[in-house]
């Protein structure tokens, strides 16, 4: 018998609405199937916990395995808008489902108080951080470790039945985001350390259709959900900035159209229509950088409406950790991310230079 949560979801395709009102967990999962209303192609949803839907074709072998995740951070709400759509559009049947795909909305609570977080920043707490000890020594595990944990096991989970469909299958993870600050490029993409392996431009086309030209090359491992993807399932994966952070109702979605045309037609297999990679297209940052808070007493030293990749001279005083200076290292070296309010321990700034990839 159909649970009222999958009577309403079939009927509205309102998978947010189900993910707010269920904010650590759902009682128990459920799958129905969905037929496409123009090619009839049939699909399995499965809501395996709050915030996690898988949607798989049933009438065809897929090739690909997609994880698109929006919400890992509460207040990012253009991403929760862009998935949320496309999830209503699938389980509604008016978009064709060409290959496996994942949502995740990440952190329902800290959306439903329009917060980054509600105790610890979950985008911290990837590839077995959400076990280490914490901070505070207290002992007791908060829940956005618990939610980090059940999203690991949602993209393993995902990743390794993929394997079990057919043996040469492509990984995806594109992590939506949007930043804090305004910014001189408005969209980028955080392309995660690849430990040598080379950075693949057919996935700068990509992003580029997705109307993002500015990359930012990673060059160490992080505990961020896109790495983990990355190094743990050789996922092709960026954490993806989509513009500014606004509340719901405040975004201008014919700003993300290139966004999500891209993603549909990714997942209903259409031609993508990629052009040639060409480095003038593109500008490449890499990671130059990483300034961690260390001290209670941290400050940065330039204005809260200072924009990222906005660049300082050399020397130029970046923050104080206590008694540690953080000076600008090389000429054309521009901030990304700045954020004094971070836990101790946490990233506060990142610089980035210019650079090129062969
Ligand atoms: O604007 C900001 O300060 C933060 C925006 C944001 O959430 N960025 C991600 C980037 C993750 C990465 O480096 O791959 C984050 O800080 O978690
Ligand atoms: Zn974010």
């Amino acid at each position: 018998m159909k649970s009222s949560l999958q009577q309403e979801l079939q009927t509205t395709g309102d998978f947010l609405a189900l993910t707010r009102a269920n904010e650590w967990s759902i009682d128990s999962d459920f799958s129905f199937e969905v037929s496409c209303k123009k090619t009839q192609a049939k699909s399995k949803v499965s809501v395996l916990d709050t915030g996690i839907i898988v949607f798989e074709p049933l009438d065809h072998v897929s090739s690909k395995d997609i994880v698109l995740s929006c919400a890992v951070h509460g207040n990012e709400t253009a991403p929760i808008e862009i998935c949320t759509d496309l999830v209503k559009q699938l389980i509604l049947g008016d978009l064709h489902l060409q290959e496996r795909v994942l949502f995740l909305f990440g952190n329902p609570a800290a959306i439903n108080i329009g917060k980054r977080f509600v105790e610890e920043n979950l985008n911290r707490l990837f590839s077995g951080a959400h076990s280490l000890p914490q901070g505070d020594e207290t002992g007791l595990v908060n829940k956005e470790r618990h939610r980090a944990l059940a999203l690991e096991n949602a993209v393993r989970d995902f990743f390794t039945q993929g394997s079990d469909i057919s043996a040469e299958r492509q990984r995806y993870h594109y992590d939506l985001h949007t930043a804090i600050r305004g910014s001189k490029n408005d969209k980028f993409a955080v392309y995660p350390f690849r430990h040598g392996q080379p950075w693949k431009k057919e996935q700068l086309q990509f992003m580029l259709a997705c109307g993002v030209n500015t990359i930012l090359l990673s060059h160490s491992p992080t505990t961020t959900f896109s790495y983990f993807s990355s190094n743990e399932f050789g996922a092709d994966a960026f954490t993806v900035e989509l513009g500014k952070v606004r509340p719901f109702g405040e975004n201008d979605m014919a700003n993300f159209a290139g966004v999500t045309q891209t993603l549909i037609r990714f997942i209903s297999g259409e031609d993508l229509q990629l052009t040639d990679y060409n480095s003038g297209d593109f500008s490449i940052f890499e990671i130059y950088q990483t300034i961690n808070r260390e001290q209670e007493n941290f400050t940065l030293h330039f204005a809260d409406d200072v924009e990222n990749f906005t660049d300082f001279p050399q020397g130029y005083l970046l923050a104080t950790d206590g008694d540690i200076e953080h000076r600008v290292k090389k000429a054309g070296e521009a901030i990304i991310f700045p954020n004094a309010g971070v836990a101790i321990g946490q990233r506060a700034l990142l610089t980035v230079i210019s650079t090129d990839i062969d």
